[in-house]
């Protein structure tokens, strides 16, 4: 059987009484989607925070390919392969398109200007901002910098991304195209967790969900069977929405 890509075993992360994250277990396969839900402070942005390094574990352990990863730094888990976007889309207004996304490929590649260039140059074209490549990144629109921020993280050369919250703010037909890019993106073989407040999302795109509730998986398997557990209904989901599903 294939060795998980990324692995958390018995991970906790208290803040002063808070549990943020509670004695959470997880593997994660190679080339899978895997969709993180759960209510307002039910841990998911603190979780990718301990992934990639933002944050330090209370205790447990992270392991990517095999080995620990808990002591090392944000840019030395980014340039091992792990990516993220931030739910809160930066860029650097003042820099164009493609320099914001080349400085994504230097932190993670310690790469030259030119390999930096042409990495960043396929990454703006695989999410069809190319044509903005010279533009201030503060001109562009929402959907836009969403589009900016995935293709700073695929200059990374990422084995996992970790997507937070990349559709909000997005109309359908927005996040109908922002589906099939992670989709195409998944085909490479990179594993995809895609942290998600739309349930429809998460439904459509992931094998795979993780239910978190107050720190702890609630529950986890696929999308289906998660989205009709009568915990996570209850939880999280509301009866309406059950009822939608159940069918
Ligand atoms: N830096 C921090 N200091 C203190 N408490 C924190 C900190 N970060 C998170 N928490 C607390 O940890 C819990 C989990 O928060 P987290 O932001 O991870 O949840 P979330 O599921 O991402 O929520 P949201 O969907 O609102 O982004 C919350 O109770 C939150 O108040």
């Amino acid at each position: 059987m294939a060795e998980p890509i990324l692995e958390l075993r018995n991970v906790t992360r208290t803040f002063g009484g808070v549990r943020a994250t509670d004695d959470v277990s997880l593997a994660f396969m190679p080339g899978e989607i895997v969709g993180l839900i759960g209510p307002n402070g039910a841990g998911k942005t603190t979780l990718v925070n301990l992934i990639s390094g933002f944050l330090p574990v209370s205790s447990g352990e992270i392991r990517y390919e095999g080995r620990s990863i808990v002591r090392q730094a944000p840019h030395q888990i980014a340039r091992a392969g792990i990516a993220r976007t931030f739910q809160i889309v930066q860029p650097f207004a003042q820099m164009t398109v493609l320099e914001n996304v080349m400085a994504g490929s230097i932190f993670a590649g310690a790469l030259g200007l030119k390999a930096a260039r042409a990495k960043a140059v396929e990454a703006l074209e695989f999410v069809r901002l190319a044509p903005f490549m010279d533009m201030p990144a503060s001109e562009l629109a929402l959907a836009n910098r969403k589009r900016l921020e995935l293709a700073k993280s695929l200059a990374m050369n990422p084995r996992v991304l970790m997507l937070d919250e990349v559709n909000a703010g997005l109309n359908s037909s927005e996040i109908t195209e922002a589906l099939g890019m992670i989709r195409a993106i998944a085909e490479r073989g990179i594993t995809i967790i895609v942290i998600e407040h739309l349930i429809r999302v998460v439904a459509e795109l992931a094998e795979r969900a993780v239910v978190l509730h107050h720190g702890a998986v609630l529950s986890e398997g696929p999308v289906d069977s998660v989205l009709k557990d009568p915990r996570v209904v209850e939880a999280y989901l509301g009866n309406r929405f059950a009822r939608r599903f159940a069918g």
